[in-house]
């Protein structure tokens, strides 16, 4: 069996304890769409992520950092968990590698979010600046990896959980794309052996796309800590209904 996992908690969420938490990912281009976004989630999600790559006006860390600011303030008190997706991982945006970190940065000494997403195999001093800039902060570090075409062999999903806990991730996050229900074992075979054999932080794991859904319910029985719901426009193909996927988790955790 592996390590004790240390949970991350952030405003009262307990991130690796207890039953999974929801994600809902919000993607506005505008400070009103956000605004609008927000308003919708209503009591619907336990952490809220915010996909910075949409945001049309991602290259003023000014603008972002208020940004970030006002999401706080409309959240009151839900975490905040701030992304910005490169390109390269399946994003929005392409960024170069210092303004990553710039941004990152920015966003995690700003007092305005909780947690931040690190793409692990970006340029290797942008990703230890933005742990420096965040774990100095109290911002707990997500660090991510996305595969848009694929689904890797089992071990190298398990050595690229190893290699992001490794790198100082408070929470290691990874997303695949199934071809085949095979595929969506293997995302979930790799879960439990992160889980059970190596992990000392909680993980996060998804099969993406239609085949990939049950991953998102049931993620929890193989380890996976959190997984991302939608309220009215997905981030990632695959995200189901925030309501109805609390209810398939609240179902399946009193189960266990
Ligand atoms: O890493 C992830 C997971 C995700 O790709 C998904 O498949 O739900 C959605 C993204 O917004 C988030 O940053």
């Amino acid at each position: 069996m592996g390590e004790a996992i240390t949970p991350v908690r952030v405003k009262g969420v307990t991130i690796g304890e207890g039953a999974p938490k929801v994600f809902v990912p919000i993607t506005g281009t505008t400070p009103g769409a956000l605004r609008e976004q927000v308003g919708a989630l209503a009591g619907r999600t336990d952490l809220v992520e915010w996909r910075v790559d949409f945001f049309t006006t991602f290259a003023d860390p000014g603008a972002v950092v208020a940004q970030a600011h006002s999401l706080a303030e409309q959240l009151d008190g839900v975490p905040l968990l701030a992304t910005f997706r490169t390109a390269h991982e399946g994003g929005d945006a392409p960024i170069r590698d210092r303004d990553y970190a710039d941004l990152n940065a920015a966003l995690a000494e700003s007092g305005a979010i909780d947690l931040v997403d690190v793409e692990y195999r970006r340029d290797p001093a942008a990703v230890e600046r933005i742990i420096e800039s965040a774990h100095s902060h109290s911002v707990a570090v997500v660090a991510s990896n996305h595969d848009f075409d694929g689904t890797p062999e089992r071990d190298d999903l398990v050595a690229r959980m190893c290699a992001m806990q490794d790198l100082g991730a408070d929470i290691c996050k990874i997303a695949v794309m199934p071809t085949s229900t095979a595929d969506v074992l293997t995302l979930l075979d790799a879960t439990r052996v992160m889980h059970e054999e190596h992990a000392s932080k909680p993980i996060i794991t998804m099969s993406m796309g239609g085949l990939g859904v049950i991953s998102r319910l049931a993620g929890q029985v193989f380890g996976s800590a959190a997984t991302f719901g939608m309220v009215g426009t997905p981030s990632a193909p695959g995200q189901v209904d925030a309501a109805e996927l609390r209810t398939v988790l609240d179902l399946l955790d009193r189960a266990r």
